[in-house]
């Protein structure tokens, strides 16, 4: 079996699985038919050509040059010789005359009668002269000193020699011819044999090379007379005109080239030995002149040849530069080609690549697949070799009609990349979320197929988790919001209404803060469940936040009763007693109804005129739904009237402090004094704190009302304390923006240290639900606010969420019985035991008690009789003014010891 090694080998090759040793000689052959390989091999044989013609063509001409200076050599000895035989020939003849003269008429007369008959040559270049037997020259023509030449090597010879032959003597210049010139000259005898004298003929040397024609000679040819005794008697070489040593030691040299002995100059030299005389002549050709036009005709071949040649190898180089480039380009492509196709076929993705099946006019009328990985193989339930050369549009016909082959038409028209996404329902992998990704390509395109089923569950898992709450499952705000938006949209066209209801737990605090957040959150799941039991399966219901619900009904009558019989049954269901932590808990229901399109036209408005209602609805007494009606709203549209005059409310001092007494239950003294807002409002007149707090709250505007409060508290003790008045505990509120405000601490701090006040005449009054919503860092703040001197009381104690647990580790010094608790303690056993229950918690944990709110001297009598520390209420007290509050101390203070002071 293959392995998948070998697999994508020859995937990557494009080929099966061809033996190694074919690929290997294919590729090599390939490599040799690279143009950059097999043209410089090409071109080196070329070169070799062209060298090799220009060396024979140059050898040839060499040759032919060397023997044409060879046979000129030769031609010109030929005409030399035949030149001085014939001046030889001439001057042995004068002398033979001259001789034959002398032997008839006498030595004094021969040469007069000769001249006479014009038989002696001319004086000019020859001297002829006759020697008598003693040596003396008895006559010349013309004529010469009388001189003895006794001595003369020609004399002597003949002297010593009767052989009738001419003899030629060495160049000379003596007494008689003082120019340089050499003697041919006979011998003289008498009748009867004996030596009677000599005649002698004397020559110019240059008479002999007088036949130097420079035109076949050259600058630096030879010409020359020497004789058997190896001195030149004449030798021209160019101009100049020598004799002595030096002759030619070759006889009968044949035109070849050798170094002269005269000169070392090599010539093409040719001897010939003349005949009756003891002289060769030579004749030499300068070799370098004579191949002169050979080596012009050489360089002009080398040169030829040489900048062939160069052409060749710039253009070979050029060439194959160019071809070298585009194999490492093709071979960069194989390499990109090879690497897709095992990177495709190592990947999760399936590949196809299609080319483009065109008509005559042109217009892409299907694809054939021209190439696929295995994943592409397992995904198409296809084998690869069957997907091969298929058309698209044959194996998936469906494609034609349902948009897809048009998709993959435009990309490969138009380039661009398509995407899509789509659930497939293949029997080869079932029912998977797929994506394709097209990208064009060269004549086609290749689609990626990728399996998204994954990602798509978790997308939906995701999706899920954004949209629904994590504890009941329910559709969370955003959902619900969606919903109502799309429940709009239908309605709108179908002209049907849309009921909403917002529904918030009642008791689910008290739940929640008594058994834990566990039980409070089983609470909601149950409530949500027997909720979601009251209604059909295409309605909404979902979580808000917190113990808040809301209901959707789709497709609604224009009646508002007709969503009263599900509302009712849902209160009911609500009503049922759940059983949490072996605890029977029973909780209710406050529910407002909207209706669109009466109450709404949009999801904003409808969803606040619920939550108007639904308030009402706590307000009428819980446990009932109320529908929204106009009036509702205005307190809304109150509120942004509020809002916008709070804002410039601090500026335009329309904020007053009113103080309520604290009193101590059993003496009746006053020992501490309510810091309570007021704002006198320009058109509304005096507003209640309960109706802008939470205002202030919301917009930030707490901050700075809350450091004018406190700033204005202190400096208003600080008064008091200056007027001499018993010291009073002033108590501040504040709020939970305010408590959360990083510089809390510091401006307590700056407002204390500003008025010049004890910490410990300031008390902080904080809620429990304030604490509570950030236990750690609220304990934080309040042991550094304690830290400083500071008191905490906690107000409105019982209506919170504090978990008795946590309520040990608060660093305060009073807790205080919301006044909801002391107004029903005269029939209410309820509240009388939340009173009780707190005064002896307060107690247990070393705290002091409050009462808020006591109106009446039943409460007081009942609060006193159970042990509680301290009261604030009406009662004693309303809050009043600053002037008021030290008339009161005043009083108090007069009457010490006296009686405590009465109520009011
Ligand atoms: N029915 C009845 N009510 C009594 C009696 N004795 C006192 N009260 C009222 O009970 C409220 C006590 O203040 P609280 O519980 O802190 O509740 C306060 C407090 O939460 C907030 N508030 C008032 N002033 C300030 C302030 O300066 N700063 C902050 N942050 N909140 C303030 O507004 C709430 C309402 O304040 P007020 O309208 O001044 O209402 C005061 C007070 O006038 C009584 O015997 N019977």
């Amino acid at each position: 079996m293959q392995s998948q090694a070998e697999r994508l080998r020859a995937l990557a090759a494009g080929t099966g699985s061809a033996p190694t040793d074919k690929a290997g000689l294919r590729r090599w052959l390939g490599l040799v038919l690279e143009t950059h390989i097999s043209l410089p091999l090409f071109t080196a044989l070329v070169l070799a050509v062209i060298w090799a013609v220009t060396w024979h063509f140059i050898s040839v001409d060499r040759a032919a040059a060397r023997a044409a200076a060879r046979s000129s050599s030769q031609e010109m000895i030929d005409t030399y010789e035949a030149q001085v035989a014939r001046n030889l020939g001439a001057i042995d003849q004068t002398l033979r005359v001259v001789k034959y003269a002398v032997e008839l008429k006498g030595a004094a007369a021969a040469l007069p009668a000769l001249n006479q008959k014009g038989l002696l040559p001319s004086g000019l270049v020859f001297i002829v002269a006759i020697v008598d037997s003693n040596g003396r020259i008895v006559a010349s023509n013309p004529g010469l000193t009388t001189a003895d030449v006794s001595s003369q090597g020609y004399f002597r010879h003949h002297r010593n020699n009767n052989a009738d032959r001419p003899f030629v003597s060495e160049v000379m210049a003596d007494a008689a011819n003082p120019e340089w010139h050499l003697h041919f000259s006979r011998r003289l005898a008498g009748t009867d044999g004996h030596f009677a004298g000599v005649v002698v003929l004397a020559v110019d040397p240059a008479y002999f090379t007088s036949g130097y024609e420079r035109s076949r000679l050259g600058e630096r040819g030879a010409l020359g007379l020497y004789g058997n005794d190896g001195l030149f008697r004449a030798l021209r070489t160019g101009d100049k005109v020598t004799w002595g040593r030096g002759a030619p030691q070759t006889p009968n040299a044949r035109g070849d080239v050798v170094a002269n002995e005269w000169d070392g100059v090599r010539r093409y030299t040719s001897t010939r030995g003349l005949h009756g005389f003891a002289l060769n002549a030579v004749v030499g050709l300068d070799e370098s002149e004579q191949m002169a036009a050979f080596e012009q005709q050489r360089r002009h071949h080398l040169w030829m040849a040489a900048s062939g040649s160069a052409a060749l190898v710039l253009f070979v180089t050029l060439v194959g530069l160019w071809s070298w480039q585009m194999s490492k380009t093709r071979r960069r492509i194989r390499r990109a080609q090879e690497t897709f196709a095992a990177a495709s076929e190592a990947s999760l993705d399936a590949f196809f690549v299609m080319r483009s099946i065109c008509d005559d006019k042109g217009t892409i009328v299907d694809f054939v697949i021209e190439a696929s990985n295995t994943r592409a193989e397992q995904i198409s339930g296809i084998g690869k070799q069957q997907l091969h050369g298929q058309k698209l549009c044959g194996i998936v016909p469906r494609y034609r009609g349902n948009g897809i082959f048009d998709e993959l038409a435009k990309v490969a028209i138009f380039g661009g990349v398509h995407e899509a996404e789509w659930q497939s329902k293949h029997p080869a992998i079932g029912k998977r979320w797929l994506h394709r990704q097209v990208v064009p390509v060269e004549g086609g395109v290749v689609a990626i197929v990728r399996d998204i089923t994954e990602r798509k569950l978790a997308e939906e898992r995701i999706r899920h988790m954004a949209q629904h709450d994590d504890l009941t499952g329910l559709p969370n705000r955003s959902l619900i919001r969606d919903r109502l938006d799309q429940a709009i949209h239908h309605a709108r066209r179908r002209g049907r209404c849309i009921s909403i209801a917002f529904i918030d737990l009642d008791g689910f605090k008290l739940v929640n803060d008594g058994l834990g957040h566990n039980a409070g959150d089983e609470l909601l799941k149950v409530v949500a469940q027997r909720m979601a039991g009251c209604m059909r399966r295409e309605d909404t219901l979902g979580r808000f936040g917190g113990d808040e619900f809301v209901i959707i009904l789709d497709d609604q009558p224009d009646d508002p009763m007709a969503v009263a019989p599900v509302l009712e049954k849902i209160r009911a269901a609500v009503n049922e007693p759940v059983l949490l932590e072996c605890q029977e808990v029973q909780v209710s229901c406050s529910m407002g109804v909207v209706m669109y399109p009466r109450d709404g036209a949009d999801t904003n408005t409808l969803m606040m005129n619920a939550d108007a209602a639904m308030y009402r609805a706590k307000e009428l007494g819980k446990n009932g739904f109320q529908y929204y009606t106009r009036e509702m709203n205005a307190s809304v549209e109150e509120k942004l009237v509020l809002l916008e005059g709070l804002r410039s409310a601090l500026e335009g001092g329309q904020f007053s402090l009113l103080y309520q007494p604290k009193v101590d239950l059993r003496s009746g003294r006053m020992f501490g004094v309510e810091a309570l807002i007021r704002w006198q409002h320009p058109v509304h007149g005096m507003v209640p704190p309960s109706r802008f707090i939470a205002l202030a709250e919301e917009s930030g505007l707490i901050i700075p009302i809350g450091d004018w409060i406190l700033h204005t508290a202190c400096r208003q003790a600080a008064q008091w304390r200056d007027a001499g008045l018993p010291p009073v505990t002033m108590s501040v509120n504040v709020s939970p923006r305010q408590f959360e405000e990083k510089r809390l601490v510091e401006r307590v701090g700056e407002a204390l240290a500003a008025n010049g006040l004890d910490a410990g005449a300031v008390e902080i009054e904080v809620t429990e639900g304030l604490i509570m919503r950030d236990l750690a860092q609220s304990v934080g703040k309040m042991a550094q606010l304690k830290a400083m001197g500071v008191t905490l009381s906690i107000d409105d104690f019982g209506t919170g969420y504090s978990s008795l647990s946590a309520l040990k580790s608060f660093p305060i010094s009073t807790l205080k019985i919301d006044k909801s608790f002391v107004r029903d303690l005269a029939d209410n056993a309820g509240s009388q035991a939340i009173a009780l229950a707190v005064i002896s918690l307060g107690h247990r944990l070393n705290l002091r008690v409050l009462a808020e709110g006591v109106e009446t001297e039943q409460q007081r009598r009942f609060l006193l009789e159970n042990d509680c520390d301290e009261m604030q209420g009406y009662l004693f007290s309303r809050p009043v003014t600053a002037g008021e509050i030290a008339g009161l101390l005043q009083r108090q203070a007069g009457l010490a010891g006296a009686e405590a002071p009465a109520c009011h």
